[in-house]
């Protein structure tokens, strides 16, 4: 309490130095800052402290500001690791940049007092378009074909071979958020049966529910990935889940790479025991494995299905408003964990 009151007279005076403003942690640029730069993210009520700009080594850096680093900006880059709280007492906030918080100790968090923010749902528009951008391409064979007629192909060999029907499949979305509403809703308009798993059945939705992942691709014929990583959905795409797909089944992974048993699909999509695959991420980014380039019925794509400029823009708003309203001490935007 009496630091919550110590941090309001600070913030609260206009005319501080930017050394008495209190410090947010950046241990390396997350991708937002790279593409807007830091302009927009300035505030009179906070100061970012960018670890890669020191000349000291890490240890030392943090070290050094221990007592003066109160929040952490962070994204999938660098993680926020029980260890690395450990050296920062001062710390009651960490502010992701990503829709994904696999990346931070949560539980760690949540032992030590401290809040924790996520991208919300400023990036569910662009994750939906990336992930039935994905389907269809697969489907239809768009990139593929594209590769047919730049090769010349078309003209040596012939017509190429046809695409299927995105209307009338059967879509299970695993992890039905923000994400997965928002495909749900665009596969509706194309005329597909949505279907879902998540980690409770949606009382107010009336697409058919399946607590059990397997029986779900059982009674699909594209799965599509949009969950969080957790210890409970780590490879939980696995063989009995691609064999309940079967061969005419497609894949799709916007989620994290790590969902799915990543050779096991591999072996799948070689093998023909699964149709196709759409895939953003992967399980050691950017290491994508060199057996899915040879697969013309896999598209793949560098984990930017969430990004664009504009998905950026208010991604930076939503930063700067959470790290406003802590050193307001006003309510958190996105909270994951609220202390
Ligand atoms: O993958 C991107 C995110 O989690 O925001």
């Amino acid at each position: 309490m009496e630091d919550q009151e110590e941090q309001q007279d600070r913030t609260s005076d206009q005319n501080h130095k930017p050394q008495d403003l209190p410090q947010v942690l950046l241990l390396k640029p997350p991708p937002v800052l790279s593409v807007i730069g830091e302009q927009p993210f300035l505030s009179n009520k906070y100061q970012f402290l960018k670890a890669w700009e020191s000349p000291l080594p890490l240890l030392q850096f943090l070290t050094a500001h221990a007592d003066s680093i109160q929040a952490i900006l962070c994204s999938g880059a660098a993680p926020v690791t029980d260890d690395l709280l450990q050296l920062l007492p001062s710390v009651r906030l960490v502010v992701t940049a990503s829709a994904g918080t696999n990346h931070i100790d949560l539980e760690a968090c949540h032992r030590r007092g401290i809040s924790v923010t996520n991208a919300g749902n400023v990036f569910s528009d662009d994750g939906a378009d990336a992930a039935v951008g994905l389907l269809i391409d697969v489907l239809r064979k768009i990139t593929a074909s594209d590769r047919y007629v730049r090769q010349g192909l078309w003209v040596n060999e012939g017509d190429y071979p046809l695409g299927s029907k995105l209307r009338g499949k059967r879509v299970g979305i695993v992890g039905l958020g923000g994400i997965g509403l928002e495909i749900a809703k665009r596969l509706e308009a194309f005329g597909c049966n949505v279907l879902y798993n998540s980690r409770k059945k949606k009382a107010h939705l009336s697409y058919p529910f399946y607590s059990d992942v397997r029986q779900l691709a059982a009674n699909s014929d594209a799965l599509i990935i949009c969950c969080a990583l957790t210890d409970q959905t780590r490879h939980m795409i696995d063989k009995d889940v691609f064999l309940a797909l079967g061969k005419e089944g497609v894949i799709v992974n916007i989620g994290r790479g790590a969902i799915v048993d990543e050779k096991e699909m591999v072996r799948c999509l070689v093998h023909g025991e699964i149709a196709g695959a759409g895939l953003d991420v992967f399980e050691n980014e950017p290491d994508v494995p060199k057996e899915l380039f040879e697969l013309d019925n896999v598209v793949l794509s560098p984990h930017r299905a969430v990004f664009t400029p504009e998905s950026f823009m208010a991604l930076c708003e939503l930063v700067v408003g959470n790290l406003e309203a802590f050193f307001s001490n006003s309510p958190l935007l996105s909270p994951v964990i609220d202390v």
